[in-house]
């Protein structure tokens, strides 16, 4: 069985740092982990890893905007057009790791998880090829710094499940960088176990978070501005309904919050399921031939 887990999530997230803690980190378990990179635009000096498949070998984004006359997101999207017009590339790339978890860093444009077909599609071509997908979302712990920055996270990181249609994780990542003490909600007390549970409450969202928005400046938005008030509400409601975003935390300083994430990864990809079950061994006709 071959299973891939697409990293994706916004600029700057954390995807590519993840990929490379990932992948070190199966190997370092004796397991066999190949790192692909899906993203046209990457620079030299964009990941640390080794890809062992690299879409810029097929495209890449500097060629499509010198030879097309293309932007940098009009580029990208003939990327990955490209890309899907050639998918027996990627297949014949494939084709070499047999019994493999591959781990894809994708770019950080959000449109291209929130509205365009590739990802899902992409996704649909590797389960074809009888590869087992998951998707693993990430969003920068800087997110929940403010709560309004928070819930338009949440909703992308919500829009993009619905679009992409996969087993899904999403994890809050660059946790190292989140201090003890809460940092810009100044209703709160300052001592950590009260900063713990604030933490709890980004991690699994609360929409009191939003409902609630005690400070002045936000009393006088809501005043002004009441139809803002009522899509707050409607965001309330929306994610009391659906609670599907919650965030794994993931500190990369910290080998078991890794384990931890990389564990739910494998639970959301059934990883192992497939392996010969080691029942105990059945009792031989013979085995009962001394008792008799
Ligand atoms: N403190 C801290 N910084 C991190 C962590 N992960 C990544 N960074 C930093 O965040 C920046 C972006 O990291 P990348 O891994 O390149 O992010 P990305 O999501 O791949 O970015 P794009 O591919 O450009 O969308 C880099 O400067 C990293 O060093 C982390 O866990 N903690
Ligand atoms: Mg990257």
């Amino acid at each position: 069985m071959r299973y891939a887990a697409f990293v994706t999530g916004p600029a700057g997230a954390g995807k590519s740092t993840f990929c490379t803690s990932f992948a070190t980190h199966l190997r370092l378990s004796r397991r066999t982990a190949h790192t692909v990179n899906l993203d046209p635009a990457a620079t030299g000096d964009a990941f640390e890893y080794e890809p062992a498949i690299d879409i810029r070998e097929l495209v890449t984004l500097e060629d499509v905007m010198s030879e097309m006359g293309m932007g940098p997101n009009g580029g990208l999207v003939y990327c990955f057009e490209y890309l899907l017009e050639n998918i027996d590339w990627l297949e014949e790339e494939l084709g070499g790791f047999d019994d493999d978890y591959l781990i894809i860093d994708c770019p950080g444009q959000i449109e291209l998880y929130t509205h365009h077909p590739f990802l899902p599609t992409l996704a649909r071509a590797l389960q074809r090829m009888g590869i087992r997908t998951c998707a693993v979302y990430l969003l920068e712990s800087q997110f929940m710094e403010d709560r309004y920055k928070f819930f338009s996270g949440v909703l992308s990181a919500m829009s993009a499940m619905v679009n992409l249609e996969l087993p899904w994780i999403n994890i809050m990542s660059k946790m190292d960088l989140v201090s003890p003490s809460p940092s810009s909600d100044t209703t709160q007390p300052r001592n950590g176990r009260r900063a713990r549970r604030d933490i709890a409450r980004y991690l699994d969202p609360d929409p009191l978070l939003l409902a609630n928005a005690r400070d002045g400046h936000d009393k006088i938005a809501e005043r002004e501005n009441s139809r803002f008030h009522e899509l707050n509400r409607a965001i309330v409601q929306l994610i009391e309904d659906h609670p599907l975003v919650s965030f794994l935390p993931l500190d990369l300083t910290s080998t078991e919050s890794l384990e931890v994430v990389v564990s739910h990864i494998d639970f959301t990809m059934q990883y192992g399921e497939d392996e010969e079950p080691k029942e105990p061994r059945d009792l031989d006709e013979g085995d009962f031939a001394d008792m008799e």
